[in-house]
């Protein structure tokens, strides 16, 4: 059994897990939160999730409470950057190991991410999908091996209300490209307008578009001279990443503290 709690429960991903939570037998709710202040808090989990019956765990708007008395294995943590740093803080004073789906992070929250990970176990990972993360270890493989005379470029859609961008998921893509390619982030670039000129050798694209319900589509290309490869993943619902994110709470309790991604949790090994 793994006692899970899970934030930001009104939202996409926090009502997602847990529906899939309280489906799988070994991962019982013993807590659940929403925002400060939210309306929502008091109230049975399993209605603010909208699941149509009570969970009989109340939402707390602070996590501290939700993990007073909960005897808590895991965090599962996919609410926005500010509140997932708030949250980790609580984790690593509480010695609770925690899941991190949350995009958007600044270099400096990062890194503090990554300070609370030298506290507890945690995996972090813009993208829990199975599927996803096979992407990212191709990605890596076909850019090495076609190497610098095809011209990479990230190209991610996703619903009108996502808050950030690109995408967390393109930003790794972009790094593992990076790095396969012997590139540095200068060799970026995020928007093309008016007289670019030609192409730079060795720039990587990354373009984003929103609009609509689109749940999450990432396309890697590699233009070549007559020639072109498209690695694309779509997902067209969020159980995906909720039951990634369930496979990492599961994985994640109990570990030695340290910084993990979903390469870990699924035991793909090697360099990326
Ligand atoms: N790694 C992955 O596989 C995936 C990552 N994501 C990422 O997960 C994050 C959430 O996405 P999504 O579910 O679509 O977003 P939503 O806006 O639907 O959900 C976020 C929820 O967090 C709540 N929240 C905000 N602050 C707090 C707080 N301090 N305590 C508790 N709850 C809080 C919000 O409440 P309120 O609405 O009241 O403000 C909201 O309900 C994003 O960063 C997204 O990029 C998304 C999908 C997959
Ligand atoms: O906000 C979303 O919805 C998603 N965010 C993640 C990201 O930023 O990569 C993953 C997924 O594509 C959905």
């Amino acid at each position: 059994m793994t006692r899970t709690v899970i934030t930001g429960i009104s939202g996409r991903m926090g009502s997602t897990l847990v529906r899939l939570a309280k489906a799988a037998s070994d991962l019982p709710v013993v807590g659940a939160t929403v925002r400060p202040g939210s309306p929502f808090s008091g109230q049975d989990a399993g209605l603010v999730a909208r699941l149509g019956a009570p969970l009989e765990v109340v939402a707390q708007d602070d996590l501290g409470r939700a993990l007073d008395g909960a005897q808590a294995d895991v965090v599962v943590d996919f609410t926005g950057p500010e509140a997932t740093l708030q949250h980790a803080r609580i984790c690593a004073e509480r010695g609770v190991a925690l899941v991190v789906g949350t995009t958007g992070f600044t270099p400096e929250g990062r890194a503090q991410l990554q300070e609370y990970a030298k506290r507890v176990p945690m995996v972090a990972a813009p993208n829990m999908s199975v599927g996803v993360n096979l992407v990212i270890r191709m990605a890596a493989e076909l850019a090495r091996v076609l190497g610098p005379s095809f011209d990479v470029e990230v190209l991610e859609a996703h619903h009108r209300m996502k808050k950030d961008a690109p995408s967390g998921t393109a930003l790794k893509l972009a790094e593992v490209l990076m790095e396969a390619l012997g590139r540095t982030k200068d060799d970026l670039t995020f928007a093309r307008e008016g007289q670019t000129g030609a192409r730079p050798p060795g720039e990587i694209g990354v373009q984003a578009l929103r609009g609509g319900d689109v749940v999450g589509e990432h396309t890697v290309y590699f233009f070549g001279e007559g020639e072109r490869i498209e690695l694309t993943h779509r997902a067209t619902n969020r159980d995906q990443f909720a039951q990634g994110a369930l496979r990492a709470a599961r994985w994640v309790a109990g570990r030695a503290p340290g910084l993990y991604d979903m390469a870990d949790v699924l035991g793909l090994q090697g360099k990326t």
